[in-house]
């Protein structure tokens, strides 16, 4: 049975044929359902959230004008990663994303060490993400129809509230569509992705029918530290184009889809974000626009006139940050079921329910806890945090590119990176950059997440993981039958 490299212990490596293998076994094969359009609304789904209707203003504080520039240097970092998530999605179409693919190359600790930071960057932050939505609703409640949820019922304990209603209410839901079915979910999303694409399309024709020049002078008043400052706080708004590759199994046409979807979803965003970020310079001052919650809805008030524009922008957001919660709750399920399916975390999670093809009882599971942490805790911070993990899932990414070439150079890759090793070192370098902006107490928070997971590693996976047992000679996994038991 080759499943392994030979490489013992922690670093032990997944074979790539037999991660493609198991995904056809009994009770753990989840429904190829996806095609190119859906998986690609799926990255556009991820991607344009508070970064583009947010955090623009902060950008737009630090960088002046120059943060269209912020914009283009945020999207060509990610760009290069995006190559190296297109190659690997393409050729190891597995659920799972970094954590699968490291899996493959760097082995077993390492990959549980991505997985666990994949945790942050998902499950932590889509409950961040679903208490900002709270947010949203409430001042699209407010502009549109003057009333908002009381604060008891909108808020964590320590902003003043009981607990935040709103929150709870959106993952709960997006959990049961995700146990619905992957093609229902995947539909809404196309929905929800047309509606924000229509509203910022709206927010740029605007803004260019009222255009002047008069903002853009001084262009630069921070220089070139200012640009690349503001590129560390706007990289967020681009981060989702990876969420695409968690899916790869359930894609009809892994091999060509999954390089489209990832590559096109990034270029999409790219031309609506600088656009909207060369309108909003166009009507509004960078200081308007940092001044600001709601730095589009503010441009379209004081620079076109347009005061009913805050309930069509509001209305945008909670829609946009609908979209990122499905599809980063959708990832995070997939990644879970990758760790359990490999036995780093109960494998007996990884059942995929046979009426619907999804992993419904994971997806339960993940989806109440998230709904808890959303309810009670505020996670203004989250954003640093999940740059951050993000930023090291990239490195190891690119890294995953290069080691794969030169330990399975005869593998087939549907899509190849040009100019392997130049740009996944290029896109390391950049994820380097990006991070080292990040603040310090960032770092220390990071690492002490990534502690608490080696603890749980050591105390769980290492003894569990399937690939262990192999090696070590039991039955491996796919060929017990029922009356083996659970293997736990
Ligand atoms: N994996 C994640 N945590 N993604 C967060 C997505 C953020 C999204 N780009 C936004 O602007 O809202």
């Amino acid at each position: 049975m080759a499943t392994t490299s030979g490489r013992p212990g922690i670093f032990a490596v997944r074979d790539v044929r037999s991660l493609i293998t198991e995904t056809a076994e009994e009770g753990q094969g989840l429904k190829k359902a996806v095609g190119a359009t859906h998986l690609t609304a799926m990255g556009v789904g991820a991607i344009i959230g508070t970064g583009i209707f947010v955090v623009i203003g902060e950008g737009a504080g630090i960088a002046g004008p120059a943060v269209i520039l912020s914009f283009v240097l945020a999207a060509v970092a990610c760009a290069f990663s995006a190559l190296s998530y297109a190659e690997l999605a393409s050729s190891i179409p597995v659920a799972g994303s970094a954590y699968t693919y490291t899996y493959a190359t760097l082995g077993e600790l390492v990959a549980w060490i991505i997985g666990w930071d994949l945790i942050l960057e998902y499950g932590v932050s889509v409950a961040a993400i679903a208490v900002g939505w709270g947010g949203n609703l409430n001042a699209f409640l407010d502009s549109a129809f003057g009333v908002a949820l009381p604060d008891a019922i909108a808020k964590s304990p320590e902003d003043g509230g009981v607990f935040n209603l709103p929150a709870v209410f959106v993952v709960l839901a997006i959990t049961f569509l995700l146990i619905r079915g992957v093609t229902e979910s995947a539909r809404v999303n196309l929905v929800m992705v047309a509606v924000k694409l229509v509203v910022l399309l709206f927010f740029i024709v605007v803004a260019f029918a009222n255009f002047g020049t008069g903002n853009f002078q001084p262009f630069a008043p921070e220089g070139v530290d200012g640009v690349t400052a503001a590129a560390a706080v706007i990289f967020f708004a681009y981060i989702g184009f990876d969420a695409v590759s968690t899916g790869s199994e359930e894609a009809k046409q892994p091999a060509r889809d999954l390089p489209l979807a990832i590559i096109g979803s990034l270029v999409i965003c790219t031309i609506f974000y600088v656009l909207t970020a060369v309108g909003a310079i166009g009507i509004a001052s960078p200081e308007q626009l940092e001044g600001s919650d709601a730095p589009l809805a503010a441009a379209l008030d004081q620079g076109a006139g347009i005061s009913w524009a805050a309930a069509v922008l509001a209305l945008g957001a909670v829609v946009a940050i609908t979209s990122v919660v499905l599809v980063i709750m959708y990832g995070q399920t997939r990644i879970f079921f990758a760790m359990c399916r490999d036995g780093l975390l109960p494998q007996r999670l990884a059942q995929v329910n046979q009426r619907y093809g999804t992993p419904a009882r994971l997806t339960l599971v993940l989806g109440v806890l998230i709904a808890i942490l959303a309810a009670l805790v505020p996670l203004s911070e989250i954003v640093k945090l999940v740059n951050i993990g993000t930023l090291f899932a990239f490195v190891l990414v690119n890294i995953g590119v290069i080691v794969l070439r030169r330990t399975r150079p005869e593998m087939p890759r549907p899509y190849r990176v040009p100019w392997s090793p130049v740009l996944p070192i290029l896109g390391i370098a950049f994820a380097i950059y990006l991070m080292s902006d990040l603040p310090w107490d960032t770092w220390v928070r990071f690492v002490v997440w990534l502690v608490i997971g080696v603890l749980i590693y050591w105390l769980y996976g290492y003894k569990h993981s399937r690939l262990r047992r192999e090696q070590q000679g039991g039955t491996p996994g796919w060929a017990r039958t029922p009356e083996d038991g659970d293997p736990q």
